[in-house]
This record gives structure tokens, C-alpha cells and sequence, in this order.
């Protein structure tokens, strides 16, 4: 299907990270001014703070995802370490980030903040891990370009001659993007079994383009990734993926420098073009239309177009008309947001397959309480593990209210003094206005109690807020119900209950 202008057969894909830190990191090369001795001491530094970390998640952990990071400069007071691709960077940054700001604050004060950024090693780095460190065992599937130096320059239209400069851009890539460690449940079966059918027969009508859709971190790219690694092991496609922002700063960068003939050629000549997070091009008018004469380019010749967003072609409003309607012409698929089934199925495959074992209540207890996306699920689960790993001891319940308190609270449900005067005032049949009415019949001011009660143990307001809220009352007299309320609770289990029961309610 696809032969290069050699004839020879392209099995690459071609990544493009989607990641545009390039002013900064420009920021930190030109200012890369730090004397010798200040360089020998942050690589002291940097030695010692990697053989800590070798030392805490042991030998695996430490080559499959620390051993590839390298010091860069120093700017102020903040050190930057440099990643190759923008899955390790973001896996590093949520699984080791605390870790590696406090170790560089602990080793030497002149670092206050740690900044991971993206880029190739070949670029200027100051006390790069040895080479022979830093490539061994990469899972090396996709040709990256993550070329943050090279910014916006004339080099840039060159990487999408990936299969020539394989070496120089060879980058790991995350290998959980596969079908295979896709869960799938009702809210996105129909968005993976088109995945699968255009992995299976690209360009077949009706399914070009493929517009997948949904919220932050439901498994689009991973979807997308499945797609690109399913096609690429036939041997015989070509497959480019960039992101919508990566689009942009390579047209950006042959118009630059006029290579912009190149740059259309490059990107028309494979076989499948897969562009990541397209709401980006809102308001980026000159790029839209580069990116619309592609998109016909492709679809007329043939190719197939994989494109996702967070919304629908209809609702993404700042595209122009012509190109929303090109994009909802083919397969428009919605992958929505996750139910607690799905959520479960997918923790209990990743905790599966990272050998630890977590009690299924734990999993029932994550998928209850991380309702956000997949992404921070994962995340909560990987923590528990590696703090399991780095303890040695088993996870339970206890250990991952523990472990995952800061995350578990951002995540609590955020209950207003309005829904528990309403909960109280249904549970004993009072009339809400009682809730602030001056009222002093036991039967209207002991559920009054109750929610002064509820509302200092359930909101993070104060005293005189929750008395405010309840018919602008004095916070002694809130402090006095919380008291009354709690002694009570004691004294007679039935009331106790109905507390609870109150409670429990209104936290679900
Ligand atoms: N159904 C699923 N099964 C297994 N893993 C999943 C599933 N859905 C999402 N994930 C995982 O969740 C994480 C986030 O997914 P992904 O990056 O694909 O989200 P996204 O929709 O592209 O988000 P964004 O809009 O932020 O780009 C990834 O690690 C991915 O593997």
C-alpha cells in the first residue's frame, strides 16, 4: 500500500510530541552561564540523588523509567532535567516529581523547583547519564522528534524523514498503548470497535476520517497509539502522529524556512495521518487551512485520517465550517465518560498486570471515589503500588486512604450547607425555612442542630459562616448544636444512626 519515493517499504511510524516548551527551553541554553565549579557540583548532586532513587524503587523501576532522565542547566533556582519523549516525561512527573523535588531540595538548596522537560539527548545537556545508560532498553516502536532545540527552524521539516534518521530519533514510547491493555465497557465499546476496524482496513468508506471524541484522559491518544501500532506490525504502512500543536509549529517551521512545499509533501505521502487533540487549532486560522488542503489531499488520495478532540466536529465552534464538515463526514465516535463498571475493569487489568496484588476491595473503594478519568485512576493505582513496593507491605484499605489521602480529598464530593439543610429538613419532614427560621420547637430546632452539625463536619466553612446560613445565627449557638449533637450521638444509637445515615448520604 505504501512505498516510499525509494520504493523501499516504510514501516515507521512518525511522532510528533505534542509538547511546545521550546521558548523555554531556548531560555535555559542562552543562559546556561553557570561557572564549572557550580556544573560539578549539581552533577554531584545528580549522581547522588540517582543512586537514591536506584536505591528506592529498585533496579526495574529505576532502568524503566529514571535512568533516561539527564541534568540540564540551572536557571535561578530551578533545575531542569531533561526527558526524551513526553510519555516519560509525563509519567516521571506524576510518579516521581514529589520525590525528585524534595531529593534536589534535600542534596542542595540552590534547587528549589524541578522542571522536566522534553528532549532528545543529543542536545546540549550539562552531565548527561552515560549514553550507554540512557538508550539501552527503550522500547523503541515509534520515531519521535521532541526536538525542543531546534524550536521553529529549518530543520524541523526534515524529521518527517523519520526512517532516515531513525537513530537520531528513535524514542521510547509507552508500550500500555496497545489494544490489548484497552478495557473496554458500554462508554467506549463503539469508539474501540471502530479503532479496531480502521486497524484492520484503513480507509474503508465511511470510516475516513475517523473522529474520535471524549473528555481529558478517556483513552483517545491511547486508542489512536493502538491504532498506529496495530497497522505498523503488517509492515507495510506508514503512519504519521502528531499532535494538533506539533501541526502547527511544523508548518510554522517550513514557512520559516521556505520549505513549506517539503512539509506538504512529507506529510501527503503516508499512509495514515493521526492528529492528536485538534481543538488546538481553534483560533489558528492559517494553520486550519494547511491542515484542511492535507486532509483532502489524503482522503482524496486515498489515505486514512484518524483525528480526535475533546468535543464533537458540530461543537467545535472556532473550526471553520468546511473543515468541521470534512471531519463528520466519515466515523464520528464519542467515547464517554467512564462508569464505575468500566472504571473497575480497568483497575482490575492494570493491577493484574502489575503483579501486585490489590485486594478487590481497594479497587471497588478507587473506582467509587475517582469518578475524574482513567488517567488519575491509573494514577492513584500506580502510587499504591510503587508505595507497596517501596514499604513492603501489602496494600489494604487502610494503606490507600493513607497513601492517597491528598488525592482522595480533591476528589471528595463538595457538599453545600444548602444540600444538607435540604437532606435534614426532607429526613424529619420539616419545612427547609425552619432550617433558618427562629423556630424553637424541639422538632424543628434538634434537625436544625443536626445540619449545623453535618455542615461543620462536611464543608470547610466556619462557625460564624454556617451561622450566617442558618438565619444569621451567632457561631456560639452553631458551636453549641455541634456540641449537643455529637453528645447525643452518643448517648442514643438510633439518633446516632440517623446521623450517619445522614451523613453517608450526603458524601455519596
Ligand atoms: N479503556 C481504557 N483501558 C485502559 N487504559 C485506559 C483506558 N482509557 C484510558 N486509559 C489510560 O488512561 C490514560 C489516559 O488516556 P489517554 O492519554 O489516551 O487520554 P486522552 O483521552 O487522549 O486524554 P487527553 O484529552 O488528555 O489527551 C492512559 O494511560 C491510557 O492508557
Amino acid at each position: 500500500m505504501c512505498q516510499n519515493s525509494n520504493g523501499a517499504v516504510l514501516q515507521n511510524i512518525v511522532a510528533f510530541d505534542r509538547e511546545a516548551e521550546k521558548q523555554k527551553v531556548e531560555k535555559t541554553q542562552s543562559q546556561d552561564v553557570m561557572t564549572s565549579s557550580a556544573k560539578s557540583l549539581l552533577e554531584a548532586a545528580w549522581a547522588r540523588i540517582r543512586e537514591k532513587l536506584k536505591t528506592e524503587v529498585g533496579e526495574v523501576e529505576y532502568r524503566t523509567w529514571l535512568r533516561q532522565i539527564v541534568l540540564g542547566p540551572l536557571d535561578e533556582n530551578e533545575i531542569v532535567l531533561y526527558m526524551p519523549s513526553r510519555f516519560l516525561r509525563d509519567w516521571v512527573r506524576e510518579q516521581y516529581g514529589e520525590r525528585l523535588q524534595t531529593l534536589w531540595r534535600h542534596e542542595t538548596p540552590i534547587v528549589q523547583r524541578v522542571e522536566l522537560q522534553v528532549k532528545k539527548e543529543s542536545s546540549q545537556t550539562l552531565g548527561a547519564a552515560p549514553s550507554s545508560e540512557s538508550t539501552e532498553g527503550a522500547p523503541a516502536f515509534i520515531i519521535a522528534d521532541d526536538d525542543h532545540d531546534g524550536a521553529v527552524t529549518g530543520q524541523d521539516s526534515n524529521l518527517l524523514h523519520a526512517h532516515e534518521a531513525k537513530n537520531d530519533l528513535a524514542a521510547p514510547l509507552d508500550p500500555r498503548f496497545t489494544f490489548d491493555s484497552f478495557v473496554v465497557g458500554k462508554p467506549n465499546e463503539f469508539a474501540y470497535a471502530c479503532a479496531r476496524r480502521v486497524a484492520e482496513k484503513p480507509s474503508s468508506p465511511g470510516f475516513n476520517p475517523l473522529f474520535l471524541y471524549g473528555g481529558v484522559g478517556l483513552g483517545k491518544t491511547h486508542l489512536m497509539h493502538a491504532i498506529g501500532s496495530e497497522l505498523t506490525k503488517t509492515g507495510t504502512v506508514s503512519v504519521a502522529y502528531m499532535s494538533a500543536e506539533k501541526f502547527m509549529y511544523r508548518f510554522i517551521a517550513s514557512i520559516r524556512s521556505q520549505s513549506t512545499m517539503e512539509f506538504k509533501e512529507q506529510l501527503r505521502s503516508v499512509d495514515v495521518l493521526m492528529i492528536d487533540d485538534l481543538q488546538f487549532l481553534i483560533g489558528k486560522d492559517n494553520t486550519q487551512e494547511e491542515f484542511f488542503h492535507t486532509f483532502n489531499a489524503l482522503v482524496d488520495a486515498g489515505r486514512q485520517i484518524i483525528v480526535s478532540a475533546d468535543k464533537s466536529p458540530s461543537d467545535l465552534s472556532g473550526l471553520e465550517d468546511r473543515l468541521r464538515t470534512r471531519l463528520g463526514c466519515g466515523m464520528v465516535a464519542d467515547i464517554h465518560a467512564t462508569t464505575f463498571e468500566l472504571r473497575l475493569s480497568i483497575l482490575e487489568a492494570k493491577a493484574r498486570a502489575s503483579g501486585t496484588p490489590v485486594p478487590s476491595k481497594v479497587l471497588e473503594y478507587l473506582a467509587h471515589k475517582i469518578t475524574s478519568n482513567v488517567r488519575e485512576l491509573e494514577g492513584a493505582l500506580n502510587r499504591l503500588i510503587a508505595h507497596a513496593d517501596l514499604v513492603n507491605r501489602p496494600v489494604t484499605l487502610e494503606s490507600t486512604q493513607d497513601v492517597l489521602k491528598d488525592m482522595l480529598k480533591a476528589h471528595e464530593r463538595r457538599v453545600t450547607i444548602d444540600e444538607i439543610q435540604r437532606k435534614v429538613a426532607e429526613h424529619w419532614n420539616i419545612r427547609l425555612t425552619d432550617m433558618s427560621s427562629a423556630r424553637r420547637a424541639r422538632a424543628v430546632a434538634r434537625p436544625r442542630q443536626v445540619a449545623m452539625y453535618l455542615a461543620k463536619n462536611l464543608t470547610s466553612r466556619s462557625l460564624p459562616e454556617i451561622g450566617r446560613k442558618f438565619g444569621n445565627r451567632d457561631h456560639t449557638t452553631v458551636m453549641h448544636a455541634v456540641a449537643r449533637v455529637a453528645e447525643l450521638m452518643e448517648q442514643d444509637p438510633s439518633f446516632a444512626e440517623s446521623v450517619e445515615l445522614l451523613k453517608r448520604m450526603l458524601e455519596s
